[in-house]
């Protein structure tokens, strides 16, 4: 089945958009799972455990995983993820030249990772991203991002008058295959043009939470047809950072809850 369509069957199974972040940073892992054969591993099952009944998908960033044990970690995270019936988008901003390209794409083959879906950078145009597009997969493109610097080349204005990420948006909308959009919830007014530009591509929201972007307008611009995702990422893993033990886990599955509901408030 298509990724938007397992989405949205996964967003009406949870009633959640939210895409719990799994970003195990090292310097952050409770003790409790450090002296574990692979701590990263060992943390995101429990946090699996806690949040996914309030999970539309899970999103591992690439960056926490670029080392041999890492990698293991990875495989196993999305592996049990799948077994909650919970999709998963692999953060990795890929895209190159077609051969290079079609080898990240391999992340997305059931011989590989196994993700559902995965972040791409529009920066080297089409031919960059076709090796995505033709499967069942999800591809979100980078439109907007959320960090202060993403106005530096992606706001600037082209001599047809629209900026970078719109013109990055309306070329995803015409690219065929299962297409999505990431547009950070801290730059409100763009997520809002965005939208507008390509109303029927699902967006894949970072930045509420300890980036302190705005959630209602992540759920009220995010969304196309009820579909997109919006996401946390340490604010959900490291609720518990406080606690110890269970209280630990508790606290990352009442966050991801509590953020379902404050979600669903502007639904
Ligand atoms: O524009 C972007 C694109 C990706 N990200 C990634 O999302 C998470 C956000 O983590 P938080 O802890 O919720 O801030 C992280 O993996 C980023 O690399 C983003 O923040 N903004």
């Amino acid at each position: 089945m298509a990724f938007f369509d397992r989405l949205a069957e996964r967003i009406a199974a949870t009633d959640s958009v939210v895409s719990v972040g799994l970003d195990p940073d090292p310097d952050r892992l409770p003790e409790h799972v450090t002296d574990r054969d692979l701590p990263r591993w060992a943390f995101n099952r429990r946090i699996i455990d806690a949040t996914h009944e309030y999970a539309a998908a899970y999103k591992p960033n690439a960056a926490f995983y670029e080392d041999p044990d890492g990698w293991r970690a990875l495989e196993e995270t999305i592996a049990y993820a799948h077994g909650k019936d919970v999709p998963v988008v692999l953060d990795a901003k890929r895209a190159d030249i077609g051969n290079t390209a079609r080898q990240y794409a391999r992340s997305l083959d059931p011989d590989g990772l196994n993700a559902d879906a995965i972040t791409v950078t529009p920066y080297m145009g089409r031919d960059a991203l076709a090796p995505f597009l033709n499967t069942d997969a999800g591809v979100f493109v980078l439109a907007r991002t959320s960090n202060s610097g993403g106005a530096d080349l992606q706001d600037l204005e082209l001599a047809s008058g629209e900026t970078v990420y719109e013109r990055v948006a309306g070329m995803a909308a015409d690219l065929q295959g299962e297409v999505g959009l990431v547009v950070g919830a801290t730059a409100p007014e763009e997520l809002e043009t965005v939208r507008s530009i390509a109303p029927n591509c699902p967006f894949l929201v970072p930045g509420i939470g300890a980036q302190g972007g705005d959630a209602e307008a992540a759920v009220e611009y995010g969304l196309s047809d009820g579909v997109g995702l919006v996401n946390s990422s340490r604010g959900i893993i490291f609720a518990g950072e406080t606690a110890s033990g269970d209280d630990y886990f508790r606290a990352a599955g009442a966050a991801a809850r509590q953020l379902r509901d404050r979600l669903n408030d502007s639904r």
